[in-house]
């Protein structure tokens, strides 16, 4: 066959030239040169298991719960499964004869496949399933007040619920609302979680660091916030809006309620957006206390009537941390306060743009909200599971904190909440002038050893920012077992000899 063809000189692909400038710009250490460095090494493992000094990669450089052997909820998994294929409710006489399936999760999944009418294959509304919504806030009016709320609280607060593809699709969808261009400016926590900053590059705003301090247990000072946000305003910068991580990623610090206070005192007289993160909000350890943005600026509205009402808040929650560790299933609920119903129809056009979450993870986000109550069949098993899952981790980020605290040339916090230890190395010159030969960073330098030498995959402290002249990493505690801490242990001490 012949085909009738025009002549022309192809065009050449397109190169890293041609590519938005701040999206190359844009950096996620946590899946950066080090993770990237793992991987590699990963296939090696798999191509010849002997090849390495070590027998696997541990992936100590992201939250990522479930990947480190933590068990998801069985009721949760339960409801899951039942949603997922309907026709077994069918047979769920037998199903609870056979002790398959507990009874209130056949009345989970029964309630929920109503809600959601008949199907998590099918698109739901754009801000996320009503019932669901409704759900959530009965859970942060519940969090928040300590009592049963009202019905009408329940609709009000539901109404400024948008449920989300976890967190990061929260922090997509409102910060480049108030991220228009480089004369707007996001202040961020530093150390960050690194989406933070690769959002507003990504925006081509202005990056407003406030540092964390690492001697007083990585708190907030709301003075150096104030003084930022005056010295970006004498420069023409407008701080539209305000980020905090609460508990804290990487350094698993918890705001006190004065703090919080401060903050928002500072949003209400500059008129800033505080985006409150706080995926973290049960992984809390030991004798602190939690306090959501939300319950503190509902407290102050009360208090001093008209003085707050302008302050508009963005509060996250995701299923991928706390006990539930669904990360994968991408579930997460963002609630706003505050905002102008101008500006609530904006977003929810914006959410409207991707038509709507993952339904199975909206699901996911219901069970965390509510999950078995006392008297229902799966109660006991679920909180259980629960308990053992919380008191693991409080022992898990202890053992490694004491390991951190008794090496030499390293100092640690000790982690109030969240998954993470953000120890600050003491690096000798030796071992900083090694660095500088291979052309890389201190704490990437000390990281790809840890790596190369034991499978143990962490994040330097670069990625997060820190206090310049100051080098860290961040690991999160959650890999199962004391052998990889035996083999870090061992490694530093070897390290810091040589680079004596
Ligand atoms: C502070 C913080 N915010 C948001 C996220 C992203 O959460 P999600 O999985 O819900 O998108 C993470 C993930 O590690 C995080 O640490």
């Amino acid at each position: 066959m012949t085909m009738n063809q025009k002549t022309f000189l192809p065009a050449p692909k397109f190169s890293l030239n041609d590519i938005n400038e701040s999206i190359l710009k844009a950096e996620y250490a946590i899946r950066g040169t080090i993770p990237n460095r793992a991987e590699e090494l990963d296939i090696q493992l798999l191509e010849n298991s002997k090849s390495l000094p070590f027998a696997k990669i541990v992936y100590a450089n992201i939250g990522n719960p479930q990947q480190l052997d933590q068990q998801p909820l069985t009721f949760q998994r339960q409801v899951m499964s039942l949603v997922q294929f309907p026709d077994l409710l069918k047979s769920k006489d037998i199903l609870l004869a056979q002790k398959i399936y507990s009874k209130d999760s056949i009345e989970r999944a029964t309630k929920l496949l109503n809600s959601i009418g008949g199907s998590v294959g099918a698109y739901s509304s754009s801000q996320g399933v009503l019932d669901i919504r409704k759900n959530v806030a009965r859970f942060i009016l519940k969090r928040d007040l300590h009592h049963d709320p009202t019905q009408d609280l329940i609709d009000e607060t539901a109404s400024n619920v948008f449920l989300t593809a976890g967190a990061s699709t929260a922090v997509d969808h409102i910060l480049p609302l108030f991220a228009k261009d480089e004369s707007c400016g996001v202040l961020l926590p530093i150390p960050q979680y690194p989406l933070y900053t690769a959002a507003v590059t990504l925006q081509k705003s202005k990056l407003l660091p406030y540092y964390l301090n690492e001697s007083n247990n990585w708190s907030t000072d709301p003075k150096q916030i104030e003084q930022i946000v005056i010295d970006a305003i004498k420069q023409n910068i407008k701080p539209t809006t305000l980020v905090v991580i609460n508990p804290g990623n990487p350094t698993g610090a918890i705001l006190t309620k004065d703090s919080i206070i401060d903050i928002i005192d500072i949003a209400a007289e500059y008129g800033i957006v505080i985006i409150a993160d706080e995926v973290y909000q049960e992984n809390v350890y030991e004798a602190f206390e939690f306090h959501s943005f939300k319950k503190v600026l509902s407290e102050l509205r009360k208090n001093y009537p008209s003085k707050y009402d302008n302050v508009q808040l963005a509060s996250l929650h995701s299923i991928s941390k706390g006990v539930n560790g669904e990360c994968g299933q991408r579930g997460g609920y963002m609630e706003i306060t505050g905002f102008s119903n101008d500006v609530k129809k904006v977003l929810l056009k914006v959410a409207s743009i991707s038509i709507c979450s993952v339904v199975t993870g909206q699901i996911l986000v219901d069970l965390m909200v509510n999950p078995p109550q006392p008297g229902d069949e799966s109660y006991e098993l679920d909180q259980l599971e629960r308990s053992v899952i919380h008191s693991n981790l409080i022992l898990k980020s202890n053992t490694l904190y004491d390991v951190f605290t008794r090496l030499p040339g390293i100092s640690c916090q000790k982690p109030q909440g969240a998954m993470y230890l953000f120890p600050r190395l003491h690096l000798s010159e030796n071992a900083i002038n090694a660095a500088t030969e291979l052309n890389l960073k201190p704490d990437e330098f000390y990281c790809l050893k840890l790596l190369e030498n034991t499978g143990i995959c962490t994040v330097p402290g670069s990625g997060f920012g820190q206090y310049p002249g100051t080098y860290h990493l961040r690991t999160t505690f959650l890999p199962p077992g004391i052998e990889w801490i035996n083999s870090w242990e061992k490694f530093h001490l070897e390290f810091m000899e040589k680079y004596k």
